[in-house]
């Protein structure tokens, strides 16, 4: 998986014909993904991705597909929603809405060097820049309120060691959710992980799946990035790869007093962010053919971050 809504050859080219793209050559369903159903296109003018959403916002589509075309028109490596010949971006297929969009070329890092982490970073500065000017809102649905409502209901399946590293965290993200809210905002992609990072040998060639973007702070989007980027197996994070991706992105845009003050909060609320999300997947895709992440995974770095207050190198 996760294909979670195969296909007919006959269906696809009729949704395809009014790009203007030429005849069908191949399709084929990409395992990877958990949230969409993503197909490669091969059509006789190039290489394309068909995604059917499955879940999540469709109301939001259209913020998605207006942010990807800031995007697109800032120069950074996104794909972006193709027009057809009637200029609709928003289609149905399936019964489900609908994009195609560029196939981005390179593949994914698993294991990430300072190289790689320098290159997120700078993408990650140019991606603020090209938003903060004229922001596009949307309010996370994976956000610190969210984190605080959602919290507690989740704690009564954990062990007693558990209930309490969250509630710590979950009591630091209420005393300082204002503070944070504060800090100075842009257009995030909020799941900057690298499985949502295409590298074409050392070049950063693409960053897919925006379905989580929304404004807010800035400092969460770094948080995220170096949590999955700069992890090491213990859960710590490894100084190369942190500085490599700190100082790309500070080189483009320096960070305030404010920022580095909460930085340690932004890491672990960042942890908490996927930690309770990978719950509520576990419990949703009990038993089925989906990719689940392991909520584990982020309760360790959690700990992690609770033990070690780390400070944001390159501030002022
Ligand atoms: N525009 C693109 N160009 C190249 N490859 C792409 C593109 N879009 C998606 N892919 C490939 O399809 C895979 C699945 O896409 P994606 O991560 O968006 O799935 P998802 O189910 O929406 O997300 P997730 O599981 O991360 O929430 C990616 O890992 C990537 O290999
Ligand atoms: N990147 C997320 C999954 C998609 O939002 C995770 O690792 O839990």
């Amino acid at each position: 998986m996760s294909v979670f809504t195969p296909l007919e050859r006959h269906e696809l080219e009729a949704f395809l014909a009014p790009y203007g793209l030429g005849r069908l050559k191949d399709f084929q369903g990409i395992a990877a993904g958990s949230e969409n159903s993503n197909f490669f296109i091969s059509l006789e003018q190039g290489e394309y991705v068909l995604t059917l959403i499955e879940r999540g916002p469709a109301q939001d589509l259209p913020f998605f597909i207006e942010l990807l075309d800031v995007l697109h028109g800032a120069r950074l490596a996104v794909p972006y929603a193709l027009r057809t010949e009637r200029d609709e971006a928003l289609r149905e297929l399936a019964g489900k809405p609908a994009l195609l969009q560029p196939r981005l070329p390179g593949k994914h890092v698993t294991y990430a060097n300072a190289h790689h982490c320098g290159e997120v970073g700078r993408w990650l500065a140019c991606l603020h820049l090209a938003t903060r000017g004229r922001i596009l809102e949307r309010k996370s649905d994976r956000g610190l309120d969210w984190m605080l409502a959602e919290g507690p209901s989740q704690a009564l399946r954990l062990g007693d060691a558990e209930v309490s590293l969250l509630r710590d965290a979950l009591n630091e993200i209420a005393a300082r959710r204002d503070a944070v809210l504060a800090l100075p905002r842009a257009n995030l992609h909020a799941d900057l992980f690298r499985d949502n990072v295409l590298f074409d040998g050392n070049h950063l060639s693409g960053v897919i799946d925006f379905y989580n973007a929304c404004a807010g702070p800035m400092l969460y989007d770094l948080a995220i990035a170096v949590n999955d980027w700069c992890v090491e197996a213990d859960g710590s994070l490894d100084g190369a790869r942190t500085r490599a991706l700190l100082a790309a992105y500070s080189t483009l845009r320096h960070f305030t007093p404010a920022e580095a003050e909460l930085w340690p909060t932004l890491l672990r609320a960042a942890c908490v962010r996927f930690w309770l999300s990978r719950l509520i997947a576990a419990e949703a895709f009990a038993g089925q053919d989906v990719l689940i992440k392991d909520p584990a995974e982020y309760r360790r770095l959690l700990e992690q971050r609770q033990r070690v207050d780390l400070g944001l190198p390159f501030a002022l």
